[in-house]
């Protein structure tokens, strides 16, 4: 899928703001704090509901106004075109549409608009905690297994009533049902997890033997508890130590990927342009599995696709984007080396200044 129309009202700097990105390669030039993050942010936005950047929902909304809205018409691969709103106020208010039609679901929007990001800080996917790779896994399991969203849903729901009767030491009297309950919903979607994984691994393997053929990478999940036996097992042998932490301590919300290089775990052995390279790959290649399961694209949002990355490296990554035939939002301060990296392509320019866009 790909945007076909992007509007933007009292969004960040932008009071009103309108573009046609094209289908492949949009460059987004501009100086310091013209507008260019800002704008792929709505993008973001229309894919997560909330932002990439640190801070309140409310730091969207244009200084001195009440709310934002973010449009946009898309594409699907089909050829059917829809319209997505997101509009949202200074009390929290949330609006979406769909088609005209006001929508409950965030996930009905997110469904339609999967968005992946690239930042000079998302090489917190590796660097940081386990919860940032989970994340990256359930975006994948989101999109291309429909069913995972209610088991997800329904299993967050129980652990947060779990964990509140145990904090409270009200939990062994209730116990048998909860603990069903959320065994069946983690068993589920420890399976998806596992099996999106293990579709993935391929794809990444193949990438990473361009991307950093030094290295001999592995990535391992770990489900949140010992698979040999069930999830029940597992709640049931760690009780008493759930009651002393006042938490469960055992499921899926305790998975992790465990990504190595040579055998050693990432963190130590890769430096920041090559972390930067890896989690590339592994953004690059979640989109393309998406397309083989599906056949829907994702679109790719890149901010600051320079730093620290060599020009060799950038090449690698340009190229990749470029073959994915995804529509991608590439923001820099100037064209400079942008347009030859990206020459083979079909590019559109857009120049942002003080909060207004400009077709080039
Ligand atoms: N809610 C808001 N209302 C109005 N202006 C805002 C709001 N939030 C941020 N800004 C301003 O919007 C401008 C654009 O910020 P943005 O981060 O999008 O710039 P940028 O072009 O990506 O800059 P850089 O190249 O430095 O990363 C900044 O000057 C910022 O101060």
């Amino acid at each position: 899928m790909y945007l076909e129309a992007l509007a933007l009202t009292q969004f960040r700097n932008f009071a009103q703001a309108k573009i046609e990105p094209g289908q492949t390669i949009n460059l987004i030039t501009g100086d310091n704090g013209s507008g260019k993050t800002s704008l792929l942010e709505s993008i973001y936005c229309l894919g997560f509901g909330r932002s990439f950047r640190p801070g309140s929902y409310r730091q969207l909304i244009q200084h001195d106004q009440s709310r934002f809205t973010v449009f946009a018409r898309v594409v699907e691969q089909s050829g059917q075109k829809h319209t997505v709103g997101y509009q949202r106020d200074d009390v929290g208010e949330v609006q979406l549409r769909i088609d005209s039609e006001k929508e409950k679901k965030f996930a009905a929007l997110a469904r339609m608009v999967p968005v992946q990001l690239m930042t000079p800080e998302s090489t917190e996917l590796v660097l940081g905690g386990p919860k940032q790779r989970r994340q990256f896994i359930d975006w994948g399991v989101f999109h291309v297994e429909h069913s995972f969203y209610s088991d997800w849903v329904n299993f967050s729901k129980i652990l947060k009533q779990r964990n509140s009767l145990l904090k409270m030491r009200r939990f062994k009297n209730e116990h048998a049902y909860w603990d069903e309950q959320l065994a069946s919903h983690g068993e589920r979607i420890a399976d998806y997890r596992e099996s999106y994984i293990e579709g993935l691994s391929d794809y990444l393997s193949e990438r990473l033997k361009t991307f950093l053929p030094q290295y001999e990478f592995t990535a391992v999940l770990k489900a949140g508890w010992d698979r040999s036996g069930t999830l029940l097992d597992a709640l049931n042998k760690h009780q008493e130590q759930d009651l002393r932490y006042g938490h469960t301590t055992v499921g899926p919300h305790k998975a992790e990927l465990r990504i190595q290089a040579n055998g050693d775990d990432v963190k130590n052995i890769l430096s920041r342009g090559q972390l930067k390279l890896l989690v590339a790959a592994l953004k690059l290649v979640q989109g393309e599995y998406l397309q083989r399961q599906t056949g829907v694209q994702c679109i790719y949002l890149v901010d600051d696709i320079a730093a620290e990355l060599d020009e060799h490296s950038q090449k690698k990554f340009c190229d990749a984007l470029m073959a994915s035939n995804s529509q991608v939002f590439v923001s820099a301060i100037d064209v400079g080396i942008l347009a030859e990296l990206f020459s083979s392509a079909d590019i559109k320019m857009f120049h942002v200044e003080h909060g207004t866009v400009k077709e080039q």
